[in-house]
């Protein structure tokens, strides 16, 4: 298991390129265990608090995780993904999201946790050109994204929890091949 990072850093861009070139590898999104809007609190700033843990259903990923741990072939055949016959034996999961290394019934299973970042301004831009299911209010960036980016980070850090970090500001390609590289090595240590 492995992944990652802050909003806009290039996680989903990332993992869905290493997808393609690990063997049976499979990915669970954090994303896709966002509540339903009319179970977001909404904090005293007025924004619908978003990035924060409990805005998501993390038992139900942690169920998700475990079913691919219980049985990869399975999970894999029911999620689309072909497994290969010679290969059977290597199965890769990858945990993409915002906010995996502040829930610490994940935190441990993974053996190895990137965390992909880009400085504020960056940061800031390429999320003005991203379309959310539910579009950022004006404001939200500044008054609750980026806020909750560095708490859950400073937390991280307090935790001890060990990332290697990568930069978000490098080309697609580049970054592609330096984790690409580094899960390999990470699969043949662990085989
Ligand atoms: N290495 C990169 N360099 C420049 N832009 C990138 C890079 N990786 C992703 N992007 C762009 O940044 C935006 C956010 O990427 P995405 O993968 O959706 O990030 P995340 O899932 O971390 O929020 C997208 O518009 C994407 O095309
Ligand atoms: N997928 C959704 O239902 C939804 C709704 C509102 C905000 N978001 C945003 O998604 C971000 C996380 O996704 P990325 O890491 O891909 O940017 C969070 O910063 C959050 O504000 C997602
Ligand atoms: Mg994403």
């Amino acid at each position: 298991g492995i992944e990652l990072g802050m909003t806009n850093g290039g996680k989903t861009t990332l993992t869905n390129s290493l997808q393609k070139a690990l063997p049976n590898c499979c990915i669970i999104h954090q994303d896709d265990f966002f509540k339903p809007q009319n179970q977001i609190a909404i904090g005293e700033d007025g924004f619908k608090q978003w990035d924060v843990l409990e805005s998501l259903d993390m038992e139900a990923m942690v169920s998700t995780v475990q079913a691919w741990i219980r049985d990869p072939q399975k999970f894999a055949r029911a999620h689309g993904v072909s497994v290969q016959p010679d290969t059977t034996d290597t199965h890769v999961l990858l945990l993409e999201g915002f906010l995996l290394y502040s829930y610490k019934p994940l935190v441990d299973l993974y053996s190895r946790r990137y965390f992909l970042t880009v400085p504020y301004e960056e940061c800031k831009r390429r999320r003005s050109n991203r379309s959310y299911m539910v579009p950022d209010p004006p404001g939200l960036f500044d008054g609750h994204v980026w806020p909750m980016y560095q708490k859950y980070k400073q937390e991280m850090e307090e935790d001890g929890v060990e990332v290697v970090h990568l930069d978000g500001m490098k080309s697609r390609d580049e970054l592609f091949h330096q984790v690409l590289e580094d899960i390999r090595n990470t699969l043949l240590n662990s085989s």
